[in-house]
C-alpha cells in the first residue's frame, strides 16, 4: 500500500484538494475541488493528466458549509482512495501573525493560536481552521501541518513592514503582513531555473485569482507586498475593494450607520470586480460581457495593478523581470496586456503573439524588462513543507 498525503487549501467560497504519493518526492495523484459552495456547489476531481475522474453537482440553492463540503470528501475518499494509506495532512493557512515563520506540525496549543487570528483574516482563517478540526476528528492521530501565506514576507526590510501608527499597535501584531506567499515562494523557486538572471535580480510577481496582490521580490526575496494587515489591503479582487482612504471607513460608520460587521460584508464581499460591475466577481464573465460597468470594472482592475507596479519597481530600485501567475494572470491574455502596456515606462516591451498563446515568455528579445506566465502551484509548495516539517 502506498503511502499519501492530502493538501486542503480552503478558500473563502472553495475547499480545494490534491492527494500526493509520498513514498519518493511528492508526486501528484489526484486533485480537485469543491466550488460555489454557498451558491451552486460543485466538485470534481481530476488526475495528473487532467481527465475527470469524478463530478458532481448540488441542487442551484443549496448552501454547503466548509464543513459538509470536509464531509463529503471523506466519504468520496473511502470510496476512492481505498488503495494508498494517507499517513499525513498539510493546509495552507492564510494567517501565521508574528509568531509562525515557517510550517508547523499543528497540536492543540497552535490550534488556539491560529483561533486567535481569525479576525485578521475573516474570509480564509476560520475555513482552514475548520479543515483542520475536521480531519483531527475523523482521524485523530494523523499528523497535521500548517503551512502559512504570510511566512514568505516575514524577512522582509522592517520598513516594508510597518505603519504609520503608534507604537503599541505595532507591538501588538499591527503590521504588515502580506499574503500569497506560498504561491510566490513556489513561482520564485521554479522561476529561478526558467530565467536565473532575471529571478537573481529585481522581480515582480503579480499573483492574480481571486485575490490579488504583487510581491517585489530581490534574488527570490520578499522586500514589498501590496497586501498588508490582512487580504483586504492592496489591488482590487474579485470582492474585495482593495486600498481604501481610511477616513473612508468612519464616514462609513458616522455618516451611514454602518457598524463592523456592515463594513466587513463591504470590503470582502460586495466590492472588487463584483461592486463595480454589479454583474460578477468572476473575471471570465466580465471579459464576455458588453455591459460598460464590466467595461470600468476591468479598466479599474488593471490600472490599480499597474499604480502598485510602480511602487513594487520603486521599493525594488528598478525592475528586470514581471511574473504573472494565479486564475487571472496564468489565463487572461487582455489583462496581462493592458498591464504590460502601461509598463513601457519601466523598459517592457511586450510580444503580443506571445501573449495570446499564454507564453510562456511573453516579452521580445529587445524588451529590457522580461515577462513571463509562470503557473502557481500552491499545493505542491504545502507538499513539500509538509514532507520536510514531518520527515
Ligand atoms: N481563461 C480565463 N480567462 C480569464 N480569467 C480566468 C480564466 N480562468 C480563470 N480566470 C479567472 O481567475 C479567477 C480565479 O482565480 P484563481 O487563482 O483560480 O482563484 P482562487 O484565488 O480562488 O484560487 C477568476 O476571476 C476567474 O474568472
Ligand atoms: C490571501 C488571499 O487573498 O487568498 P485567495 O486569493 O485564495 O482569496
Ligand atoms: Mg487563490
Amino acid at each position: 500500500m502506498a503511502n499519501a498525503q492530502v493538501v486542503l487549501n480552503a478558500g473563502s467560497s472553495s475547499l480545494k484538494f490534491s492527494v500526493f504519493l509520498i513514498d519518493d518526492a511528492p508526486t501528484l495523484l489526484i486533485s480537485g475541488q469543491i466550488e460555489g459552495l454557498k451558491t451552486h456547489a460543485h466538485f470534481k476531481a481530476t488526475d495528473v493528466n487532467g481527465a475527470v475522474v469524478s463530478e458532481r453537482a448540488w441542487a442551484p440553492d443549496t448552501s454547503l458549509s466548509h464543513r459538509d463540503a470536509i464531509e463529503f470528501l471523506f466519504e468520496w475518499g473511502r470510496g476512492t482512495l481505498g488503495a494508498h494509506r494517507i499517513v499525513e495532512a498539510g493546509h495552507r493557512v492564510v494567517h501565521g501573525g508574528t509568531r509562525f515563520t515557517r510550517p508547523v506540525r499543528i497540536d492543540a496549543a497552535v490550534l488556539t493560536a491560529l483561533d486567535d487570528l481569525i479576525p485578521l483574516a475573516p474570509l480564509h482563517q476560520p475555513h482552514s481552521v475548520a479543515a483542520i478540526r475536521a480531519v483531527a476528528e475523523h482521524v485523530p492521530d494523523l499528523p497535521q501541518v500548517a503551512c502559512f501565506d504570510t511566512a514568505f514576507h516575514r524577512d522582509q526590510p522592517a520598513v516594508a513592514q510597518l505603519f504609520a501608527l503608534p507604537r503599541w499597535l505595532t507591538a501588538a501584531g499591527v503590521r504588515r503582513y502580506g499574503f500569497h506567499g506560498l504561491s510566490y515562494e513556489y513561482v520564485a523557486s521554479v522561476f529561478r531555473r526558467i530565467d536565473p538572471v532575471a529571478a537573481s535580480g529585481r522581480t515582480v510577481v503579480a499573483h492574480l485569482g481571486n485575490g490579488a496582490s504583487l510581491c517585489a521580490m530581490l534574488d527570490g526575496r520578499s522586500i514589498a507586498t501590496t497586501m498588508s494587515f490582512t487580504p483586504a489591503d492592496g489591488l482590487v479582487m474579485g470582492t474585495r475593494a482593495g486600498t481604501l482612504d481610511p477616513g473612508l471607513l468612519t464616514y462609513l460608520m458616522k455618516q451611514h450607520g454602518m457598524d463592523a460587521d456592515a463594513i466587513e460584508k463591504l470590503i470582502y464581499h460586495q466590492s472588487g470586480l463584483l461592486g463595480v460591475s454589479e454583474i460578477s466577481s468572476d473575471m471570465r464573465e466580465l471579459q464576455a460581457s458588453h455591459d460598460t460597468r464590466a467595461a470600468e470594472a476591468i479598466e479599474l482592475f488593471a490600472y490599480r495593478i499597474s499604480r502598485e507596479l510602480g511602487s513594487m519597481a520603486a521599493a525594488l530600485g528598478g525592475l528586470d523581470a514581471l511574473v504573472f501567475t494565479g486564475g487571472i494572470g496564468e489565463n487572461d491574455a487582455n489583462i496581462r496586456e493592458r498591464v504590460s502596456r502601461s509598463a513601457t515606462w519601466l523598459g517592457l516591451t511586450l510580444d503580443h503573439s506571445a501573449n495570446a498563446s499564454h507564453g510562456p515568455r511573453i516579452s521580445r528579445p529587445e524588451s529590457r524588462v522580461a515577462a513571463w506566465i509562470v503557473p502557481t502551484n500552491e499545493e505542491l509548495m504545502i507538499a513539500k513543507h509538509t514532507r520536510s516539517t514531518l520527515g
